[in-house]
C-alpha cells in the first residue's frame, strides 16, 4: 500500500469526487460512517457518551457527522465546535442537519471554553486533520491540556491526531492531541508509522473510504506499508519436482561462550522458513548443544573452545547469516575482517556482533557485498550511523547508507523498516510488541537467510521475512498473552504464516 504525502491525499479526495460522481459531503458521509461502523465494534454505544470537539474545516466536518451518525445508532452524544467565522461548506451543512435533529452544538473559544470531561467518556477529536499547515497556537494548550489529562475511557482521533504533522516531524513540544487510536483515512500517514510518534498515535486503523484506485496507482511515493498483497506477489510456488538442493543450503555463522542458543534459533529459523539444508559454524562450546538441540541442522566448529577465530569456507552455501551470539573477542574481530575481504561478491544477512564490528570499524563497510542485508535494532543502527534529531532525519542517514553502499537495511521496530538501496521504503504492518523479547532478532536472521538460500533476491527477502517474521508473531498471540512470547514460538508459527499468504488452510 503506498504511503502519500499531505498533497497527494488533497489531489485523490478531489480525485475520486470528481471520478465517482460523488458530491464532498458524500464523501464525508462516506468516511464517517464508516468510523461508526468500526466505532460501534470497539465500544458499546450505550455504556459512554461520547464527547465529540469539532474544527472549523473538514475534520470538524467529519466530527460532526459522526455526531450525528451516533446519535442515529443510539449512542450520547455531546458536540462542542471551534467558534469561527468561516467555516467549510461540508462542515456547515453538518451542522445544519445537527440542528435539524436538534442535537446541540455548543460552540467555544480555545481561550474561553466549558468543555467538560467525564469519567466515562470518549473522547473523539475532530479538530485539525491533513489541513494542519502550521503548529498549534499557545492559545489553545488549556484544551488541548484538559482532553489530554482527563480521566476518560477512551480517546480517538479523526484521520490525524490534531497538531501532528502527516509527513514532517512534529516538534517534541508542540501542542498535539493524544490519543488511543487513530481512524486514518485510506492509508496510513508517514509520522503515524515513526517510533517518536507513539506519544501522540499509541495505535492506528486505516479506514477504507474507497478512494479513486487510477489516481492512487499514478501517484509516485517512495514509501510503502508492507501488506499482504506485495507480500503474496513475491512469494514463489515450488512445483512437485523440487528436492532441497532447490531450495537452497544456508550457513549460520555466530555464537560464542553463553551465546550458543542464538545460532540454535536462528539455524531452526532457517529450516523452518524453508531452506533445504542449514548448516551451523560456531565455536567447539557449541557443538553438543546444537546437535542435540535441532537434529536436522549440521554442524562444523572453530578450533577455538568459546568462540570464533577463522571463519569458514562460503563456497558451498547459497546464503550466509553471521552475527548471531558472535561476540566481539579481538579475534573474532580478526577473522571477521578478513573473512569479510575474502567475500566482496557473496550478500549476506548481518546481525547482532556482526553490526557492532561494522560500526567500529567503519573502513569494512566497502567490503559489503552488495544485495547485503543489515537488520539493526536502533541501538545498533545508532552505532553504525552516528545519532539523529528525529525519525525523519534517520530516515534519510539510513537512505544514506543503503544507496551508498549498495545494501538493504532493515531498521527493527513496531514498524520495522526496511530500506533499499534506490531510497524506497516499506514499513511493516505485522508483528505486535510481545516479539520485543530476547531471540527474536536471531530469529529473523534464519528466516532472511532461509529466504536467500531460496533464490529470492536481498529486497524480496527482505520484504517477505520480515513479514512473515511479523505475522508468526501476532499468531502466536492466538493462544499467548504478548508477555509470554518466546523466540522459538515465533519459528512455530511460521507455517501458519506462509499459509495465511497463500490462502491455505
Ligand atoms: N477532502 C475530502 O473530501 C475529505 C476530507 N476529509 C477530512 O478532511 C480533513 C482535511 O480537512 P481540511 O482540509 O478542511 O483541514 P482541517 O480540517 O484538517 O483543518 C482546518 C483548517 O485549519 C486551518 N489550520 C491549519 N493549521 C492551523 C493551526 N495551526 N491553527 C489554526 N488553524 C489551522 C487550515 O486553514 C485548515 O484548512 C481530513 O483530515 C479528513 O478528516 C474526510 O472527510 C474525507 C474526505
Ligand atoms: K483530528
Amino acid at each position: 500500500m503506498k504511503i502519500l504525502k499531505t498533497d497527494q491525499v488533497q489531489l485523490l479526495d478531489k480525485q475520486t469526487i470528481d471520478n465517482q460522481y460523488i458530491s464532498s459531503f458524500k464523501l464525508m458521509e462516506r468516511a464517517a460512517s464508516k468510523v461508526v461502523e468500526i466505532l460501534k465494534d470497539r465500544h458499546k454505544l450505550y455504556h459512554n457518551s461520547f464527547v465529540i470537539i469539532c474544527g472549523k474545516g473538514n475534520n470538524g466536518g467529519d466530527g460532526l457527522a459522526i455526531a450525528r451518525l451516533l446519535k442515529e445508532a443510539g449512542a450520547f452524544v455531546k458536540v462542542y465546535l471551534h467558534q469561527n467565522k468561516k467555516y467549510t461548506p461540508d462542515n456547515s451543512q453538518n451542522q445544519e442537519m445537527l440542528d435539524d435533529r436538534g442535537i446541540k452544538i455548543e460552540k467555544f473559544l480555545p481561550s474561553k471554553h466549558n468543555i467538560v470531561i467525564k469519567k466515562d467518556d470518549i473522547i473523539i477529536d475532530a479538530l485539525f486533520g491533513m489541513g494542519l499547515t502550521e503548529a498549534i497556537d499557545s492559545e489553545w494548550k488549556q484544551v488541548f491540556d484538559l482532553l489530554n489529562t482527563a480521566v476518560c475511557q477512551d480517546r480517538i482521533s479523526i484521520d490525524m491526531p490534531s497538531g501532528m504533522f502527516a509527513d514532517i516531524a512534529t516538534a517534541n513540544d508542540s501542542i498535539v492531541f493524544k490519543a488511543d487510536m487513530v481512524y486514518t483515512f485510506g492509508s496510513p500517514k508517514l509520522a503515524l508509522l515513526l517510533p517518536e510518534s507513539a506519544q501522540w498515535a499509541k495505535d492506528f486503523t486505516v479506514v477504507d473510504i474507497n478512494l479513486d484506485e487510477q489516481t492512487l496507482s499514478s501517484f509516485e511515493t517512495k514509501n510503502y506499508y508492507l501488506d499482504k498483497a506485495i507480500v503474496k506477489e513475491l512469494l514463489h510456488t515450488p512445483t512437485k519436482f523440487a528436492h532441497k538442493g532447490i531450495f537452497g543450503h544456508s550457513l549460520i555463522i555466530g555464537g560464542s561462550y553463553g551465546k550458543i542458543g542464538a545460532v540454535a534459533l536462528a539455524s531452526k529459523a532457517a529450516l523452518s522458513i524453508g531452506s533445504g539444508l542449514v548448516t551451523a559454524y560456531l565455536p567447539k562450546c557449541g557443538y553438543s548443544i546444537l546437535q542435540s538441540t535441532i537434529s536436522e541442522v549440521m554442524c562444523l566448529t572453530d578450533n577455538e573452545a568459546d568462540y570464533i577465530r577463522l571463519f569458514p569456507e562460503t563456497d558451498s552455501y547459497q546464503a550466509i547469516g553471521i552475527g548471531v551470539g558472535l561476540g566481539q573477542n579481538a579475534d573474532t574481530v580478526k577473522g571477521f575482517a578478513a573473512f569479510l575481504k575474502d567475500n566482496t561478491n557473496k550478500a549476506m544477512v548481518f546481525d547482532a556482533d556482526a553490526i557492532n564490528i561494522l560500526a567500529s570499524d567503519n573502513s569494512l563497510l566497502k567490503f559489503l557485498a552488495p544485495g547485503s542485508i543489515l537488520t539493526p535494532h536502533p541501538k545498533e543502527l545508532e552505532r553504525l550511523l552516528g545519532g539523529w534529531t528525529s525519525d525523519f532525519e534517520k530516515m534519510e542517514l539510513v537512505k544514506g547508507f543503503t544507496a551508498k553502499h549498495n545494501v538493504v537495511v532493515v531498521v527493527k521496530g513496531a514498524h520495522s523498516e526496511i530500506v533499499l538501496p534506490s531510497g524506497d521504503i516499506y514499513f511493516n504492518s505485522t508483528g505486535n510488541w510481545g516479539m520485543a523479547t530476547a531471540g527474536t532478532g536471531d530469529v529473523l536472521t534464519g528466516i532472511l537467510t532461509g529466504l536467500l538460500a531460496q533464490g529470492y533476491n536481498s529486497e524480496h527477502t527482505a520484504l517477505i521475512g520480515v513479514y512473515l517474521h511479523g505475522l508468526a508473531g501476532d499468531f502466536v498471540l492466538e493462544d499467548k498473552h504478548p508477555h509470554c512470547i518466546l523466540a522459538s514460538d515465533i519459528i512455530n508459527k511460521l507455517s501458519s504464516a506462509y499459509k495465511e499468504i497463500l490462502n491455505l488452510e
